[in-house]
């Protein structure tokens, strides 16, 4: 592309939640004096209204990415924990900005915090990990099947058909609706998707000059962060619909002279999709070994036996 001949363009899902997240970017390309706009793609998993976990990996980022190798546009942004785990040698990850809070969000009628709401309640979710992780409190939730833009999901609970949902808190957040969060889920409780809350920004990986714009947007310590979480997912060769949780942050550490460092810090859970098992670990190590730490996390998961768990019957 050519950086003043015609503006950036950014393809994105056409939903409330993506074209804020995509807006925002846009945003900040203007802002650093690089025109840009939206491209709007419809995806699989816009046009579907089957679970997730049955249409498959890449519902909702393949489509972009087509459109990216197409050139119908200069820049792909994905949820990042939509993408599947799969390398693409011929797309770049030109930057991960900043996340938003990673945590899962109860929503529920009557401002139920999750152990307040009695045995019987029914709770909205397809999520193989949110049920299984709901499951294992064995607080007697129901777990009830939940698809749909967001919100869709949180009127289930306001016209009475649910007496909660769980989502992710960034995608409230994004579309301006944190005030309907009831509970900001502890990750002992409920660890969150791989990359849940941040974003991906590909785009064509022989555009050097975009590559090189785009790098601005880039926040190292996210970037260090999904790639440690990304990498428990692909070691247990599992997708972005397993019940499998992982979180990561920097952290400060303190060294024997009393010198403060950085380190990454990775906590991980393979689960049973019925709640009768969560096999869990945590690791520290250095950032710049990100994706390691997180695959020899997933060693250890598999070596406690994470491997029954996420594929069954494998
Ligand atoms: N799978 C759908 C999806 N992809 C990204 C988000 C939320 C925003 C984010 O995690 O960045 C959601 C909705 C949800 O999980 O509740």
């Amino acid at each position: 592309m050519s950086q003043n001949s015609r503006p950036i363009r950014i393809g994105t899902r056409g939903s409330l939640l993506a074209t804020t997240q995509a807006q925002g970017i846009a945003d900040r390309l203007i802002a650093a004096g690089h025109p840009a706009e939206l491209v709007i793609i419809s995806t699989a998993g816009d046009t579907s209204t089957a679970p997730v976990a049955q249409i498959g990996v890449g519902v909702f980022t393949t489509a972009i990415r087509l459109a990216l190798r197409e050139d119908e546009c200069d820049v792909a942004i994905h949820s990042y924990k939509d993408l599947p785990t799969a390398p693409e040698p011929d797309l770049a990850m030109a930057a991960v900005p900043e996340r938003v809070d990673p945590r899962d969000a109860l929503v529920s009628r009557g401002d139920l915090v999750l152990g307040q709401l009695p045995p019987g309640s029914t709770v909205g979710t397809s999520s193989p990990r949110r049920a299984a992780q709901l499951r294992a409190l064995g607080l007697g939730l129901e777990i009830r099947p939940l698809r749909g833009n967001l919100d869709s999901r949180l009127g289930k609970v306001a016209n009475g058909e649910l007496d909660a949902v769980v989502v992710a808190r960034a995608g409230l957040v994004r579309i301006g609706r944190t005030e309907a969060v009831t509970e900001a889920l502890d990750p002992v409780v409920m660890l969150p998707a791989p990359a849940q809350g941040a974003l991906a920004v590909e785009c064509r990986a022989d555009d050097a000059e975009l590559v090189r714009i785009l790098a601005e947007l880039d926040d190292p310590s996210t970037r260090a962060a999904v790639d440690a979480e990304r990498a428990v997912l692909a070691a247990l060769e599992a997708g972005c619909t397993a019940p499998v949780g992982a979180i990561a942050e920097v952290v400060e550490s303190i060294d024997e002279d009393g010198r403060i460092f950085a380190e990454l810090s990775l906590r991980a859970a393979a689960a049973a999709e019925d709640g009768s098992e969560v096999i869990r670990a945590s690791v520290v190590g250095p950032v710049d070994r990100a994706a390691e730490l997180g695959k020899d996390l997933a060693a250890e998961l598999l070596e406690r036996g994470a491997a029954a768990l996420v594929n069954p019957g494998s």
